[in-house]
């Protein structure tokens, strides 16, 4: 059954094992404690586990599709890995599932997988382990710091387009105790590992940045007079309070994120029946030559309103965003 699958339920499946093994690798280098960052620009950190989290995933996908387009958010990497961080064995409980007929007959050259080993590293370096350093229990600290906003994200572009998507949350306290969930999508197929919940009619609450705020975004946020607006790290986690009726709209009026940020965030929305888009409605593309920037920023929502919602925020404020001066 492995083998005859088509191609993007192999990769998916190949996928979904490959992000919890990078959770393992992000939980296990914050326990240890030394997280080697590096500051790659402004606001913008790399860890020990951001590099090592993209050796395994990078690693285990290009030796089982070899000829198969990979971007990590982390460059070229080492890809001679150890064998623990080598994951072969695909999840035979997706692999299960029907083939979306508009993907059966994907070819290897019709694939760029964007993987983003880390989402949400200014919220990781900010755990509580390094306030706690001698008491730390992983099971029972992390909640006090932001390390809840840390996912792993893997997104499967098919032509142009965000597809199929993973997105593994290693801090998540399952209630049996177990740390990390993974939620998986495939648009045709629908969406698994998570409950999805409609958010309270009555209210729209936005979810944001805490990171990545100017005041072009603010004046975004504002136009929508929200009853609540909460201020979180990550595409994937923002993303993941949409589907479980946290928040209404996610608004990210500014250029920062990129293509490793949204394509496993929208792949997985999609399929879900929500929307993800840059701040003027339009879909963004995912074929290996696209500028890896975000410049129109993000916008997405979980109703049937995307597109009042696109037409609420400004124009001039729109065009403003991706400009010289944002
Ligand atoms: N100005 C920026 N520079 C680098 N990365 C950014 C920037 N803005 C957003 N990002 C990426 O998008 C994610 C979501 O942004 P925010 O939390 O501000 O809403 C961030 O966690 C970060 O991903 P990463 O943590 O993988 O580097
Ligand atoms: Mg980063
Ligand atoms: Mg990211
Ligand atoms: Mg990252």
């Amino acid at each position: 059954m492995t083998t005859n699958a088509p191609l993007i339920m192999r990769i998916m499946a190949l996928s979904i094992n490959t992000a919890k093994r990078a959770g393992v690798i992000i939980r296990d280098v914050l326990k240890q404690g030394d997280l080697g960052i590096v500051d790659k620009g402004k606001n913008d950190p790399q860890t020990e586990a951001d590099r090592s989290a993209q050796r395994c995933i990078i690693a285990s996908l290009a030796k089982k599709f070899p000829s198969i387009k990979i971007i990590g958010e982390e460059g070229g990497s080492d890809l001679n890995v150890c064998d623990e961080w080598l994951v072969s064995e695909l999840d035979e409980t997706f692999l299960r599932q029907d083939c979306p007929a508009d993907w059966r007959d994907a070819q290897p050259e019709d694939f760029v997988i964007w993987v983003d080993p880390l989402d949400g590293t200014a919220e990781y370096t900010q755990g509580i382990h390094s306030n706690n350093e001698t008491k730390f229990n992983l099971k029972t600290d992390y909640i006090i710091g932001f390390v809840e906003h840390v996912t792993v994200l893997i997104g499967i572009a098919v032509k142009n387009s965000a597809v199929g998507g993973i997105i593994h949350q290693p801090f998540y306290k399952q209630s049996s105790g177990e740390l990390g969930r993974t939620i998986w999508g495939l648009k045709g197929l629908g969406t698994g590992g998570f409950t999805a919940v409609k958010p309270p009619a009555n209210e729209f609450i936005i979810t944001t940045t805490r990171s990545h705020s100017n005041a072009l975004h603010q004046k975004a946020v504002d136009v929508f007079n929200a009853s609540k607006v909460l201020k979180v790290g990550g595409a994937g986690f923002k993303v993941l309070q949409l589907l479980e009726g946290k928040a209404h709209a996610y608004v990210f009026a500014t250029p920062g994120c990129k293509k490793w940020d949204t394509c496993a965030p929208e792949a997985v929305l999609e399929a879900s029946g929500g929307t993800l888009t840059n701040i003027n409605g339009e879909h963004y593309e995912y074929h290996e030559n696209v500028e890896h920037v975000n410049g129109r920023g993000v916008l997405a929502s979980v109703g049937n309103n995307h597109q009042e919602l696109v037409e609420k925020i400004p124009l001039e404020v729109r065009q403003a965003v991706g400009t010289k001066q944002t």
